[in-house]
């Protein structure tokens, strides 16, 4: 199959590009950009040299469509809702990564992200890529939602309690931590070293624009609405989410007992492994590979249940789910091209 990438030359478009070049069932045809277009991507990652040695192109729908099966958009909000709309009337598939089609609400998507929303048709065409519960609806889907980096690692965090029932939903918190990479590869200044480094900051305090698609997304799985407090905090490492999500018990349930819920839960999914009592996740664990990460702890003091998830926020929480998703439309095993192992330390 033929592959491209629009925003190639961003985080996530080139660890997109890092992984599909080990993928068996795949070629990269075409790597677009806008503002480097003319440029071959090695010249602005030379880790790619000899590796894949590309030029960077425009962005021409025609061309496009004619050369390429499948397009990633690794691009900004408010950039694949003009896009997408053109490429899948000429027969592409496309997955998104960015947040423009995981809101099924308009309203939401312009009140959260502050910009006007895509098409309610194309809207309701997109499905939701958390890989791990939308499997069937993935599989025949033309138009994939990419979830963002702290909604993978929160939903499947909480998710499994809150589809027990095992937890209130009115009482969800959550407290999420990502490395610098999060915010992509453009400079700003809340994101510039001096800024970054030796601090720990949080920022958007609800405000941010995950919180809504986490709920979206709890509300589709239990059928139950909430309302959720998460904030989210800067700390300076590059790659890395850590979400803590705390929820009040609705009956007694002991750390093993719900170690054993998720293990259960999770026993046939190959990139979600779930720690032993006692032991919980360090995102270097998860370091440049698809794994999620979860260590599970049940307070009994304050009949809390907490739960700790790990990702690597441009493998998991971007990439290499785009690419998990890629395979599952496919029908190919959902790990091909991504067996990488953690790299460790
Ligand atoms: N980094 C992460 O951990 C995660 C990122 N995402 C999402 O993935 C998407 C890409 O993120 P990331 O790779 O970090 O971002 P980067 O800032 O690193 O890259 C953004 C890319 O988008 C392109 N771009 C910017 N503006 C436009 C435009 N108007 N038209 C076409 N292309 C444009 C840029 O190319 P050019 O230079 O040519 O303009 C660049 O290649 C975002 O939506 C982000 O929210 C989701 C989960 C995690
Ligand atoms: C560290 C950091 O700044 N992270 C970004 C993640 C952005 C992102 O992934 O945005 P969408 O998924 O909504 O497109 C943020 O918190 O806004």
């Amino acid at each position: 199959m033929k592959a491209g990438i629009i925003g190639a030359n961003g985080y996530s478009g080139v660890e997109l590009i890092r992984f599909l070049i080990n993928h068996p069932n795949v070629e990269i045809e075409m790597l677009i950009s806008h503002s480097t277009s003319g440029k071959n991507v090695k010249e602005l990652y030379p880790h790619l040299s000899k590796v894949c040695e590309k030029p960077l192109e425009n962005v021409d729908v025609d061309e496009v469509a004619e050369k390429v099966d499948l397009l990633f958009f690794a691009t900004p909000s408010g950039v694949s809702q003009n896009l997408v709309p053109e490429f899948l009337d000429k027969g592409l598939t496309c997955i998104d990564l960015s947040g423009d089609f995981r809101l099924n609400d308009p309203e939401k998507y312009t009140k959260w992200y502050q910009k006007p929303a895509a098409d309610q048709s194309y809207l309701q065409q997109a499905v939701y890529g958390l890989s791990e519960f939308y499997k069937e609806q993935i599989k025949n889907a033309k138009l994939i939602a990419n979830p963002g980096c702290y909604p993978t690692a929160a939903l499947l965090g909480i998710l499994p309690a809150a589809k027990m029932g095992l937890v209130d939903l009115e009482t969800l918190i959550i407290d999420g931590k990502s490395g610098a990479s999060g915010a992509g590869r453009g400079v700003s200044l809340g994101s510039h070293f001096c800024e970054v480094n030796e601090n720990v900051k949080a920022y958007k305090v609800g405000v941010h624009q995950h919180t809504p698609e986490i709920e979206q997304t709890i509300q589709s799985i239990t059928g139950e609405q909430t309302n959720l407090s998460f904030t989210p905090h800067l700390i300076p490492m590059t790659r890395g989410i850590m979400c803590t999500v705390y929820a009040s018990l609705k009956k007694p349930l002991s750390t093993e007992e719900a170690v054993e819920h998720y293990k259960q839960f999770y026993e046939s999914d190959h990139f979600v492994r779930v720690r032993e009592p006692g032991y919980w996740p360090a995102t270097k664990e998860v370091y440049g590979s698809n794994y999620c990460d979860i260590g599970i702890v049940s307070d009994e003091r304050t009949n809390r249940l907490m739960i700790i998830s790990v990702i690597d926020n441009v493998v998991k929480g971007a990439s290499g789910q785009a690419i998990q998703n890629m395979n599952l439309m496919n029908g190919w095993e959902e790990w091909t091209g991504l067996t990488l192992t953690p790299a460790y330390p």
